[in-house]
């Protein structure tokens, strides 16, 4: 049994950047990495901008000047100042050539034509320069960068619609177990619904993974081979749930030893999740995730997320870590490291009830794990601990 962070490290180690790239339209973007810098096609701003509400000015030696136009944002033809004129001007508006200053309204006393500062105004004053973001032709956001919203307003600002990122890995969910029926049927005794598929679908879907589809499978050998042999064909990651561990009934390992592929580990000394598995083919990788669903779920964070967000191009990732001072006492059992759902708020963290594998009821209200390394036993109301945001909201 390998160590939480050997693990990692596998995951981490064993999984490079997909060297397929596409053309995408920057509005499906969200998520993705770009493979290529962007190059602006434009200055940002385009002109020199007003930054506020007020009068552009040529200034001149006196406090007073004349107002000879009125320029909106949008407005493209623009008057010639000569020094002492001003003109009305609003925020977003090109300011003439002629102007070199901004005087906001709250500064100054109209009347009619006549324009008086109440107070000096600098050169330069209130005006964005033109390519004062990025100039044309400057890479405006660097190949490696992850597309998040501000990113695609950034490069939406410069016009640009479509970019080349890298291709994000197409994922199958596999589902495992006799038990296991779909909602809207009635339970019999000894039937559960399933739920791992629709929760680790929305886990990928929640961090910008679409190309995710669904399958399931019983307990038989042969139709677990069958079906990652077919999957192994179509799918760059696949992640099963469920039959890892060491049941009579467990059949995934089996089938995945059938199947050739080539084990990177099994077994990790955590709780939950002991019996994870990380694998690979010539063509994809695989995870094989304890059937508990908060196992599974836990997992997901902890490696299989990492996994994909190297696959997709972004090599840095890591779930957010923290410090924060629990405001729980816990005793841990056994010697295995422990991911704790949790819910941490202002420098705080709760560490909540209901830790087994099987339980969601607490996942569900959860924004954190906190981690509790194989060494240490205990932790106490103001201890800090290590904290593990999740991608939730
Ligand atoms: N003798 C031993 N037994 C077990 C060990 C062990 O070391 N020795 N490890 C335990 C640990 S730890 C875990 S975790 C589980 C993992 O078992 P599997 O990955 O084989 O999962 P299953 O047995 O198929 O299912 C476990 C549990 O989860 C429910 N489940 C499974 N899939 C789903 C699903 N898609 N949706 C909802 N619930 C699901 C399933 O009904 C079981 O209750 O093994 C321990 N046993
Ligand atoms: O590893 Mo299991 O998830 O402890 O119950």
């Amino acid at each position: 049994m390998i160590s939480v962070e050997e693990a990692i490290s596998i995951v981490k180690n064993s999984i490079v950047k997909t060297s397929e790239t596409e053309v995408i339209s920057l509005g499906s973007a969200l998520g993705y990495v770009l493979s290529e810098d962007v190059v602006s096609p434009i200055d940002m701003p385009p002109f020199r901008q007003s930054a506020m509400d007020g009068y552009a000015l040529n200034l001149g030696d006196t406090n007073n000047y004349e107002i000879i136009a009125e320029i909106k944002a949008g407005d493209t033809s623009l008057p010639q100042l000569n020094k002492g004129q001003a003109a009305r001007i609003f925020t977003g508006a090109a300011v003439p050539h002629s102007a070199n200053a901004i005087a906001i309204q709250e500064h100054v006393t109209a009347e009619n034509t006549m324009l008086t500062l109440e107070k000096e105004v600098a050169i330069g004053a209130n005006i964005r320069g033109q390519g004062e973001q990025v100039k044309k032709g400057q890479v405006a956001l660097a190949a490696g960068s992850v597309i998040n919203p501000a990113a695609i307003g950034f490069l939406a600002s410069l016009g640009i619609s479509k970019i080349a990122v890298h291709t994000k890995p197409s994922v199958a969910i596999v589902t495992t177990g006799n038990e296991l029926i779909p909602a809207g049927t009635p339970l019999k005794h000894g039937e559960i619904y399933e739920s791992n598929a629709l929760m680790l679908e929305s886990a990928m879907r929640r961090c910008n993974y679409t190309n995710v589809s669904t399958f399931k499978v019983k307990d038989n050998f042969e139709n677990t081979v069958s079906l990652i042999r077919d999957l192994n064909k179509k799918f760059d990651f696949i992640i099963i749930t469920g039959g890892i561990s060491v049941g009579d009934y467990d059949f995934v390992g089996k089938a995945l030893e059938e199947l050739e592929v080539t084990p990177l580990f099994y077994k990790v000394k955590q709780k939950p999740g002991k019996p994870l598995y990380f694998g690979k083919t010539q063509k994809n990788f695989i995870f094989a995730l304890p059937g508990n669903p908060a196992a599974s779920l836990s997992c997901f964070y902890n490696y299989v997320l990492p996994g994909l967000e190297i696959a997709s191009g972004n090599t840095d990732f890591s779930l957010p870590r923290i410090r924060a001072r629990s405001t729980s006492n816990y005793q841990k059992k056994g010697d295995r490291a422990q991911f704790l759902k949790a819910r941490y708020q202002q420098d705080e963290v709760t560490i909540l009830d209901g830790q087994s594998s099987s339980m969601l009821h607490t996942f569900a209200i959860a924004n954190a794990l906190v981690y509790l390394p194989e060494d240490t036993f205990e932790i106490k109301i103001k201890d800090e601990v290590e904290v593990i945001m999740l991608p939730i909201n």
